[in-house]
């Protein structure tokens, strides 16, 4: 944690150090689907940010750590350009304008796809059917790069919001935008035929960021990846037969194994573990079917490994 300067960036925690005052700098959406979650995810990291709504920058109490609030769409140029070191936005946008930026780690919230539609009585076989169409999108880039792989050339209209309702007002063939559940494509009748990539939040990095809050950031990526973890898994505690042991074990591997206590009743045991939460009902059922009782299960707030 030190450099070869001979000091720690956590030093400035000490009272009357003046070496180290640097903070890292990062975007974050000023209002938006991604504004809340980024906010509570540095929040679950230990970062707690004095929140002055109509403040464009803020800083963190007990952290080195300054936020911008910002566009998500123009978050790209400011990675690039070093006014901020690190940022939270959809790898769609990145892909759209930030090819060149690199991610520190996926955030696992705010998921979605940017895809292609067409009207619903619209024949469609293969992309090949773009060519020469009409095709309304707030990604532009997107759409020329995918399309370009299959020698496609399409006509774009770029508009920047309302992008469905394109085809209903004759302005385009086809349209480009984000699909999540899908109910907005149904509502204006269209069907979605190319999914073109699926994205979700991401920390991204600027390729200017210095040596001292290259530090700052492995310390907070540390904190991401045990929240996030934390995220995936629920911790469990039950009562199990001590004959019945071995079967229940296998189910729970935990982290390493599970932990198995004896409980003041002779002949049964207190098993606590984790389970992904991707596989959790199952299990649960299968440690019921296997004799477990007295099921516990909990939020794990951070997990490392
Ligand atoms: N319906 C959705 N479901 C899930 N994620 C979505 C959805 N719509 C957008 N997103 C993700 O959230 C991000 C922010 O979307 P939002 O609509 O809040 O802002 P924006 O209009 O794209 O950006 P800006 O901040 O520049 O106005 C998108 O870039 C995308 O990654
Ligand atoms: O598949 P769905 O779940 O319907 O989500 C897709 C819609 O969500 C986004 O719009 P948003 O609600 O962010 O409004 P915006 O166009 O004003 O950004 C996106 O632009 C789509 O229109
Ligand atoms: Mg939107």
């Amino acid at each position: 944690m030190s450099h070869s300067n001979g000091f720690s960036v956590f030093e400035w925690l000490k009272p009357n150090n003046q070496k180290m005052t640097k903070k890292i700098r990062i975007a974050i959406q000023k209002s938006g689907r991604l504004n809340e979650e980024s906010l509570q995810i540095l929040k679950d990291c230990g970062v707690s940010i004095d929140n002055g709504r109509d403040q464009l920058k803020a800083s963190a109490a007990n952290f080195p750590l300054e936020v911008f609030y910002l566009r998500n769409g123009d978050i790209p140029q400011y990675l690039r350009d070093g006014v901020v070191d690190i940022a939270i936005l959809g790898e769609n946008v990145l892909v759209e304008k930030g090819e060149d930026i690199s991610i520190a780690q996926k955030l696992g919230f705010s998921k979605c796809r940017v895809s292609l539609a067409v009207p619903k009585g619209t024949k469609y076989e293969s992309v090949k059917d773009f060519e020469g169409k009409k095709i309304a999108t707030s990604y532009p880039n997107t759409v020329i790069n995918y399309l370009e792989q299959y020698g496609v050339k399409a006509d774009l209209h770029i508009i920047n919001g309302s992008v469905e309702i394109a085809p209903n007002i004759g302005l385009a063939d086809a349209i480009c935008d984000i699909v999540s559940s899908g109910s907005t494509l149904f509502k204006n009748n269209l069907k979605e035929v190319e999914v073109m990539l699926k994205s979700e939040a991401v920390l991204a990095v600027s390729s200017k960021i210095d040596l001292e809050r290259q530090e700052i950031l492995d310390k907070l990526l540390f904190r991401f990846k045990a929240v996030l973890k934390g995220r995936d898994y629920k911790y469990v505690l039950l009562n199990a037969p001590n004959d019945r042991l071995d079967d229940i074990i296998k189910m729970l591997p935990g982290m390493k194994s599970p932990t198995v206590l004896p409980l003041a009743e002779e002949g049964w045991s207190s098993v606590h573990s984790v389970i992904d939460k991707q596989a959790f009902w199952e299990v649960i059922d299968n440690l019921k079917d296997a004799g477990a009782q007295g099921i516990l299960v909990s939020d794990i707030e951070k997990m490392v490994l």
